[in-house]
């Protein structure tokens, strides 16, 4: 495409050298480029872009995107494009260079501390039961209305992301949804995207490494829905907050008269309102009251949080023209959404659940929910990330102490950490006289659980969900929990087998 066309639309641009050249790919990454294509010089978290420029020259790059003017040496060949801010301004690129895909789809987001994924999935169900093909765009996986790929981001960068958004439009999908995280609204990732819904589910401790205060963390989330009421994208979104969530209340107050917004909960002023929830082993009901009209929820989810990502995704998907009806009628054998209180087996009558809770309220919603029920005892094996959030560890514990039987303190990916240091740091938020194992190693942790377990107990795996990697300092290892823990119960069950048969135990 054109360089001309592709910054048609940006202002507070100065530009110098030849516009009518053909621009063959967009990248913010200098070890990406090859000829004819533009590069993006980003301010990064740890390192300038910028200083890859005379590379990027040098490697046949035909146009800079930069927050500052061009060199006096500047070749010919060579177009400079000097903006206040290179992140919007290449997203704003990617969105003309992809020939606004979002435009072309009907397109919710979902952003808020826990329920992403889940709420993701669930209107992607929907949406693939009414209009056969859609795309999803998640922290698991990638579907892209024809095939199906891991994904490497929640919320890939603006370039990628444009992409993916064009190979659903290209592969004939109505719409699709996606997880908008909050490092990929501070990182203008989905800055110049058209969204018909844009949903909150709930903002409670995580990432404050990235956001330094809780302030900061919603701050981001909510400059999103601002973006998108100042309607820059040409589409007349819907936010769709959850109100029980007090920030989630303010921010649906701050958006009154500015956008239209559907509020769901519990609550009584809600226009997507839940009542009468019941929850067996099996799943969940729960009566909705919306748009005047009372409906009948089931599901084979459980968890009363769970509840609340049902109402979003119905919610949702309602903002983006599908009938509460229809998106129920859906729902009622909606999939696994993999590493999510996922029951992985049963052996000698423990039940094993694999769950991706990595923040303290979901480690207690988790907790909570598989109380609710009624294990003989909770069992819980988790840890926590490192070189992420080190505020939260201590909180971890202390939520999964409070709602356990037992624990078993392990690691989940320690990345650059000392793994110890991080069990140091989540031992010191648990309460006197609790009864907890600290087992470094995952695996035998899990082992540990397992043996531990006797007919009627429940164990949690949490923090890992669909991981299927484990990272250390120096190098990544092949590790699924569900995997793990399928093994795991295989060996309880010829142990418990070989026990039964030896005479010796029969009294
Ligand atoms: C802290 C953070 O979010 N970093 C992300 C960010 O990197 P950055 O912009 O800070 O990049 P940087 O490394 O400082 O480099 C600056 C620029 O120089 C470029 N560069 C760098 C090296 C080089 O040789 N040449 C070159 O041109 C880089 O491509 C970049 O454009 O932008 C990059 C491109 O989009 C991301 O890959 C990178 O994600 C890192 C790997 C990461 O771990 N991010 C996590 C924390 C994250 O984003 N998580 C959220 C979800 C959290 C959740 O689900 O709760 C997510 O959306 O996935
Ligand atoms: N609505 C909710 N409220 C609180 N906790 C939830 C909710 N939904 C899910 N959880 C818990 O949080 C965990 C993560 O859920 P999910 O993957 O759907 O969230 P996410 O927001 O996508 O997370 P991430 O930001 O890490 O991708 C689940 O495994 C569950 O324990
Ligand atoms: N998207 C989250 C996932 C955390 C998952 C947990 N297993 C961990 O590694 O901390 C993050 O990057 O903070
Ligand atoms: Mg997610």
């Amino acid at each position: 495409m054109l360089l001309r066309t592709l910054i048609s639309d940006l202002d507070k641009i100065t530009t110098s050298g030849n516009q009518d050249v053909e621009i063959s790919a967009l990248t913010a990454d200098s070890r990406a480029v090859t000829e004819g294509m533009l590069f993006a010089a980003i301010r990064g978290t740890s390192l300038d872009g910028h200083r890859f420029i005379d590379e990027v020259i040098s490697k046949g790059a035909t146009a800079i995107l930069a927050e500052i003017g061009p060199p006096t040496d500047l070749p010919d060949t060579v177009a400079w494009l000097h903006v206040p801010d290179s992140r919007s301004a290449i997203a704003k690129i990617a969105a003309a260079f992809y020939e606004e895909p979002a435009g072309n789809l009907k397109l919710a987001g979902v952003t808020g501390t826990n329920g992403k994924t889940t709420i993701a999935f669930l209107i992607h169900h929907i949406m693939q039961t009414e209009w056969h093909r859609a795309g999803l765009l998640s922290t698991v996986l990638v579907d892209d209305g024809e095939e199906r790929s891991p994904a490497k981001h929640t919320t890939p960068g603006s370039i990628e992301l444009h992409k993916i958004l064009a190979t659903f439009r290209d592969n004939a999908c109505r719409g699709g949804v996606m997880e908008v995280s909050s490092h990929g609204i501070d990182q203008k990732r989905v800055h110049s995207v058209a969204f018909d819904a844009a949903i909150f589910t709930n903002l409670t401790q995580d990432h404050l490494d990235y956001h330094v205060t809780i302030e900061r963390y919603m701050a981001a989330k909510a400059s999103w829905f601002h973006d998108l009421a100042a309607n820059k994208q040409g589409k007349k979104p819907t936010a769709v907050i959850n109100t029980d969530d007090a920030r989630g209340n303010d921010l649906a107050k701050s958006l009154d008269g500015k956008m239209p917004v559907i509020r769901y909960g519990f609550n009584v002023n809600c226009d997507f309102r839940a009542g009468n929830f019941q929850q067996k082993r099996d799943g969940m009901s729960f009566e909705l009251s919306a748009r005047g009209k009372t409906f009948l929820v089931r599901s084979p989810l459980i968890g009363r949080f769970n509840a609340y990502n049902l109402l979003a995704a119905i919610a949702g998907a309602a903002a983006c023209g599908i009938k509460p009806r229809q998106s129920i009628a859906a729902l009622a054998d909606s999939p696994q959404v993999p590493g999510r209180m996922q029951n992985v087996g049963n052996a000698g009558g423990a039940t094993v659940f694999v769950d991706y809770a990595h923040t303290p309220d979901a480690l207690e919603n988790a907790c909570r929910t598989l109380r609710e029920l009624d294990p003989r005892r909770l069992i819980t094996v988790f840890g926590c990330g490192g070189d992420r959030d080190k505020a939260k560890r201590p909180l971890m514990a202390a939520a999964a102490a409070q709602n356990s039987d037992a624990l078993i303190l392990t690691s989940d990916n320690p990345r650059s950490e000392d793994p110890n240091a991080i069990i140091a740091d989540m031992v010191k938020g648990l309460p006197p006289r609790c009864n907890y194992l600290t087992i470094p190693d995952r695996a035998e942790a899990i082992d540990a659980a397992m043996a531990n377990s006797r007919s009627g107990d429940i164990v949690l795996i949490a923090g890992k969900g669909h991981e299927t990697y484990q990272e250390f300092s120096d190098h990544t290892i092949d590790f699924d929990d569900r995997k793990k823990a399928d093994l795991a119960l295989r060996k309880r069950a010829l142990e418990i087998a070989e026990m039964r048969s030896n005479p010796e135990n029969r009294f």
